[in-house]
This record gives structure tokens, C-alpha cells and sequence, in this order.
């Protein structure tokens, strides 16, 4: 459905997303359902493939991202149906028992696929693995993970030692370590974990702050010996472990959410109500951060859903004011920078983000996307080694931007469209369906 506001052509498999807010302005209202959590999508399909038994899964993530994952596992025995929200069956091999693949694993897009599925491959005894991604992948370091998974005993080869996929895996008895990780990284501390199932003892990861914790919820879940010491930062497995085969229920994902809960928030006279959102601590972050900005957010019929706590949130328009992210703040926002920095060009004076350098080394650097593609509309930010400075209150107008392949610059560039005077042309914005394949539909939904 077109209304005008929003548009979208596509040529030779790329495709261009027009925005046009009317000049008699534009208010945003309904009801969104987001699509699955991807962090907890990748998991229950991991899980479930090495568990023993049946493992269901509701609402997963049909994005591009959670299929890399989904593929890998099926080229190495696990029998998954056909990926659908309703209800996907896993059937579990058995810890230990993936099958060596003919072909090399891709891993896409998916930085969460690649590191992750890292400490499965070189924990298993007597098997050789070639792990691959697309064009922004291989460029991401995998250093981070490939140490520690050496100090337990892995081979693994690659360019520049290991740092850069392509890599190939020669599959060992591991042992376990206590690793204390340089950076507050979810992918490094399961990917640890994850290699641990099968050492024998107890594999421990510390972080500087605490990463989300899906890995460790479900890891229990599914019936392995998981302790956690939320004081230090430090999370230990038990080996070696057995899996069962679960139900999953995964909630919708809260770093979709935050593209409407800043639209909500910006665009005067907005009101969204957005259901079923996961609100796992780790990763509210961007609840927090909207918070200190003075945004309008409720919670509602808060609850739990298989282990992890989820609610409805009900954004309302409000002027926001400028803030300071930071700290132990950005893990758990770490995804949602991209649309935050949209949030602060609204905002009444200068927000700081710093200790965000991650950002450099996700599907773009993303801070230097954010600031150049924002700056095209208007906007006001200088780029810090390790974060932004944004200058509030700038009236944004139409621009030709570009995504740069990455899903999180794509919608927050939408977003920051429909503040926008006049049309913006976002460029190659097909990479949001990387993690959430219905946001142009939902967008037209909202602005009509
Ligand atoms: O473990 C996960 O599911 C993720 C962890 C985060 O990455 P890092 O661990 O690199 O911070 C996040 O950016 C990514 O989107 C998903
Ligand atoms: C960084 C992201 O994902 P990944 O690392 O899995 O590619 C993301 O989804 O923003």
C-alpha cells in the first residue's frame, strides 16, 4: 500500500525508499506489532540444534539474519522446518554431534551468526569447518573471539592470523578458561560459553560492563549448569553439559521498537502503542537513554514470557531535551545509537555519546554513516574517536542519503525523514529486512 508519504522503488535488487512528509505536517498513530527478538531468534535456532529433542520456536525473526543461521545448522544435520512466526521445529543432533559440511558455512550479514557459531565449531572434536560472510562481514574483526577460543585450544586460520573471515576450524577437545574480556561484548561472552558446553570444568567470561544476557537465560533453560555474578560482570558454564529441546517464545525485539518509540517521541502530535516488547534489563538501554531525554513513554501489562520480561510501550510526543550516553549505559544501547543520534537533532541542546568506538566496527562504522548522512539533511553532529556530538534543534530537510548496506542506518534515516521538510531518498534501503523485513509496511501504516 502506497500513501504518497512514503515510497518505494526498486532496481536491479536495490531499492530506493522515498519519504515525503506532507508540508501540512504529519502526526504518526496506531498499534505496531514488531517482529521477534534477532539476539534471541539466533539462540533458539543454535540451541535447539544442538540439544537433544524437539525444540519449538514461536515468533521468531524471519529476517535475513536469524535464516544465515538457520542455513548454517541445516548444512550441519539439524532438521529445521520451514521458518514461519506461527511455529519453527528444531530438531536437535546432539551436543557434539553437528555433521562436518561440504560446503563453507555463510554467515551473511550476520556478525551474531559468525561469532557465535565460532565456539560451536571449534569445540567439536575431529570435524574442519570454512566459515564465511558477505562483503561488510568479512571485514569485522574476529580476532575478539578467535583469542580467547585459542588460549582454550582452538585451531583456527584466517587472514591477518585469524582476524578476518574467511576462516577455517580444524575441530579440538577444548579446555576450559577464565576469560576476562577488554570489551562488554554479548557475542564474545557466548561465543566462550558456547565453546565451554563441552570442556571439561568451568569456562568463565568477566566483562568490563554487563552485555545482554540471552545467552545465559536460555543456556539454563535448555538445562546447563550456568552461574552468574551480576556484581563482577562474570558468567561460568559447567562442563560438559547436555541440551534438552525446548519451547521457546521469542518477544518482540526492542531494538525494532526504538525506531518508533524516537518517531513517537519526535513528531508532534504522535501517539504509538507498541506490543510485545522484550525488556530484558541488558538491553533497555534506549528506555533509559529516552528517559533522561524527557520522552513520553509508558509501560504497560508488563509481564513475563518464557523467562524474559516483556511489555507494551506507549509512546506520546514530547519536546526532548539533549543528554549524556556513556558508560556502562552503552551496552545495553549499543544497537539503538544510530537512531538515538536521530532522536538528540530533535533535541533542546548538545548530546554526547561517548566509550561507543564499537560502532566503528558494526555493519558500517556507524558513527561516521550516522554523522555524514544526518549532516546531508541538515543536521549538526561532529564525529568523536569514540562517539558524537549532536546540536540539538536543527530543522532537518529532504536529502539523498544512503544506508551503506547497514538495516540500522536504513530505518533511522527513514525516521529522520519524517521529520524532515521536504523528500528524502534513502539509497539501498532493502538492508533493513536484515532485522526487520516488514518496517516499510509498518511505516506506511503509521503515516497515513
Ligand atoms: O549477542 C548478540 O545477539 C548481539 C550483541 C551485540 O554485539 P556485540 O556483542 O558485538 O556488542 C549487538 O550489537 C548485536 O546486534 C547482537
Ligand atoms: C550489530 C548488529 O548485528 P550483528 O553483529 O549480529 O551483525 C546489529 O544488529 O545491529
Amino acid at each position: 500500500m502506497l500513501t504518497g508519504i512514503i515510497e518505494t522503488k526498486t532496481s536491479e535488487s536495490q531499492q530506493t525508499l522515498s519519504v515525503e512528509p506532507p508540508t501540512s505536517g504529519l502526526s504518526l498513530h496506531g498499534t505496531i506489532e514488531i517482529p521477534g527478538d534477532k539476539s534471541i531468534s539466533h539462540r533458539a535456532l543454535m540451541l535447539g540444534a544442538l540439544a537433544t529433542g524437539t525444540t519449538t520456536i514461536e515468533g521468531l525473526l524471519l529476517g535475513a539474519d536469524p535464516r544465515s543461521t538457520a542455513s548454517c545448522f541445516s548444512q550441519m544435520g539439524a532438521k529445521i522446518s520451514e521458518l514461519n512466526q506461527q511455529r519453527v521445529e528444531v530438531q536437535g543432533i546432539g551436543l557434539g554431534q553437528l555433521l562436518e559440511p561440504t560446503e563453507v558455512l555463510d554467515a551473511g550479514n550476520s556478525g551474531t551468526t559468525l561469532r557465535l557459531m565460532l565456539g560451536i565449531l571449534a569445540s567439536h572434536p575431529d570435524r574442519f569447518f570454512t566459515v564465511t560472510g558477505d562483503h561488510s562481514l568479512v571485514r569485522r574483526p574476529m580476532d575478539r573471539v578467535v583469542k580467547p577460543l585459542q588460549e582454550m585450544g582452538a585451531m583456527i586460520w584466517g587472514r591477518e592470523g585469524g582476524s578476518f573471515a574467511p576462516l577455517a576450524i580444524q575441530g579440538q577437545r577444548l579446555k576450559p578458561i577464565h576469560y576476562n574480556s577488554p570489551i562488554a561484548s554479548a557475542q564474545v561472552k557466548s561465543c566462550v560459553l558456547l565453546a565451554g558446553l563441552m570442556a571439561e570444568g568451568e569456562t568463565t567470561v568477566t566483562e568490563p560492563a554487563l552485555s545482554r544476557d540471552h545467552s545465559e537465560r536460555m543456556l539454563r533453560a535448555f538445562g546447563a549448569r550456568v552461574l552468574v555474578d551480576p556484581e563482577t560482570h562474570s558468567a561460568t558454564v559447567i562442563g560438559p553439559a547436555t541440551l534438552q529441546g525446548q519451547p521457546v517464545v521469542v518477544p518482540g525485539d526492542v531494538s525494532s521498537a526504538a525506531f518508533w518509540l524516537v518517531a513517537g517521541a519526535i513528531i508532534p502530535g504522535s501517539e504509538l502503542l507498541i506490543k510485545n516488547v522484550g525488556v530484558n534489563p541488558t538491553r533497555t538501554g534506549i528506555l533509559d537513554a529516552l528517559e533522561m531525554m524527557e520522552a513520553d513513554i509508558q509501560l504497560e501489562n508488563q509481564r513475563e514470557v518464557a523467562g524474559e520480561p516483556v511489555a507494551d510501550l506507549r509512546v506520546k510526543y514530547s519536546q526532548l531535551k539533549a543528554c549524556t550516553l556513556e558508560g556502562s549505559l552503552i551496552p545495553r544501547l549499543i544497537d539503538e545509537i544510530p537512531i538515538l543520534a536521530v532522536a538528540a537533532t530533535s533535541a533542546q541542546g548538545t548530546t554526547i555519546i561517548r566509550d561507543a568506538e564499537e560502532l566503528r566496527v558494526k555493519e558500517s562504522d556507524r558513527i561516521k554513516v550516522m554523522a555524514a548522512e544526518l549532516n546531508r539533511m541538515g543536521a549538526k553532529i561532529s564525529e568523536l574517536p569514540d562517539g558524537m556530538e549532536i546540536v540539538g534543534g536543527t530543522a532537518l530537510t529532504g536529502a539523498e542519503v544512503d544506508s551503506y548496506t547497514d538495516h540500522r542506518i536504513a530505518m533511522s534515516l527513514a525516521i529522520a525523514a519524517l521529520k524532515a521538510s521536504g523528500k528524502t531518498l534513502i539509497g539501498r534501503a532493502e538492508a533493513a529486512s536484515i532485522s526487520y523485513p516488514q518496517f516499510t509496511t509498518t511505516l506506511q501504516q503509521i503515516c497515513k
